[in-house]
């Protein structure tokens, strides 16, 4: 019978492998957690910065003094693959198809009448010009097929949508120049970056075409910086980090809202140029406040720009579902800002897209790009006859 002394050693003596026990479990996982957390906090460090949240210093201790609570931030997203740009217009088609236009149906529903009477021809009229192809461009094709009708007594459906396809197309002019200007520039013996600038009213597409540029960029295999010139709006700067930084492209921005967009254009080509990048491509405001300030503002711009490289191409982007309203706008940036080419954005929900053929006529510069969703791939180089194709579906 053990005595009440013997049970207290014998007690004592299991509290102390107790302890022992306790003291190896919670040495066994500080060894597992600490690593982790370790780990974590260097791949924060070496990820870009969430958008939103302010840049981490070199010395940054922890994922846990950046990440927002709540949300892993400690992982790097893998950088995304953009896909081909080429080919892309193919899928106007469908996007049309399903927004209900009804521009080539129309028009080949009439064209295929056995008698085309004057009423038809005023139908015919009547679509184009409310697919935005302004009155001289709109007449010009009437008088095409007027004639090549009545010559060629065209009535078979297949011969209909040739015919419509050719003269279509002699509209929308298969002759333009559309290429980006990519090449880069040689100045004093030191090559350049390609500078590019993208201009409009807000809310046109700026900020995400320029974010989708870039990934066309990407998929092309050259070297990217973005500048957030659009100091005006606030969120553009992390719009456009966002963009950037899903395929590793930088973005220079400036840290305070509402600073000089000459300032942050022209950090951005420097960056470009002491990166030996391929292309700087420079989001701008746009205010169309009135044509004075906006060629003070783009005039700034370009000449501070071209002071560490030439700008090589002035993208105009314009909203096609404005249509002809559109077009007073395009006409003043096309007078400050030297446009070069256009990009047309949010083709996919209009029937509308005459607009390709009144703003290139209008600008006397082509359309070089268009807007087909609002997926990250969604912008497409403008080739004429995909263009055409997709229209007559
Ligand atoms: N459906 C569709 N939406 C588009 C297209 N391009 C842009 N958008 C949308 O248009 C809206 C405005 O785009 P932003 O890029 O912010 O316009 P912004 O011109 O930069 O505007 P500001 O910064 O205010 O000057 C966003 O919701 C875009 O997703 C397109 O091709 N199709």
């Amino acid at each position: 019978m053990p005595r009440l002394g013997d049970w207290g050693t014998v007690t004592d003596f299991s509290w102390l492998w107790i302890l022992l026990g306790v003291l190896v479990v919670a040495g066994a996982t500080t060894a597992l957690v600490v690593p982790r957390r370790r780990g974590r906090g260097a791949t924060t460090l070496d990820a870009p910065p969430p958008a939103a949240a302010p840049a981490p210093a070199d010395d940054a201790p922890t994922d846990v003094d950046v990440a927002p609570v709540g949300q892993d931030a400690a992982v790097a997203p893998p950088l995304e693959v953009p896909e081909p740009a080429a080919g892309r217009l193919v899928r106007l088609r469908d996007r049309l198809a399903r927004s209900g236009s009804p521009l080539g149906a129309r028009l080949l529903s009439v064209l295929s009448r056995d008698t085309l009477t004057e009423d038809d021809w005023d139908e015919i009229e009547e679509t184009l010009l409310l697919a935005d192809l302004g009155t001289g461009p709109a007449e010009e094709l009437l008088e095409a097929l007027r004639t090549r009708v009545r010559v060629l007594g065209v009535r078979e459906p297949a011969a209909v949508r040739e015919l419509l396809r050719e003269e279509l197309l002699r509209v929308v002019d298969p002759t333009l120049d559309r290429s980006l200007a990519l090449d880069r520039p040689v100045v004093d013996g030191v090559t350049k970056p390609a500078v590019m600038m993208v201009v409009g009213v807000n809310g046109t597409g700026k900020t995400t075409t320029v974010g989708k540029l870039a990934r066309v960029l990407v998929a092309e295999h050259r070297s990217v910086v973005l500048g957030a010139a659009d100091t005006f709006r606030a969120a553009a700067a992390d719009q456009l980090e966002t963009w950037g930084s899903r395929v590793g492209v930088p973005t220079v921005r400036s840290a305070k809202d509402g600073a000089d967009p000459a300032a942050v254009a022209f950090d951005a080509v420097r960056r470009g140029v002491t990166d030996d990048v391929d292309v700087v491509l420079v989001d701008t405001a746009g205010r169309l406040q009135n044509k004075a300030g906006l060629m003070d503002e783009l005039g700034k711009i370009t000449r501070v720009v071209t002071r560490e490289a030439p700008l090589g191409e002035v993208l105009l982007v314009l909203d096609a579902t404005t249509g002809q309203n559109g077009m007073q706008q395009a006409k003043v940036f096309g007078e400050v800002a030297g446009v070069t080419g256009i990009v047309l954005t949010k083709l996919d929900g209009t029937a509308k897209g005459g607009i390709v053929v009144a703003v290139q006529r209008r600008l006397g510069v082509p359309v070089k790009l268009v807007g087909l969703g609002e997926g990250p791939d969604d912008l497409a180089p403008f080739v004429p006859e995909q263009f055409v194709d997709g229209i007559l579906g």
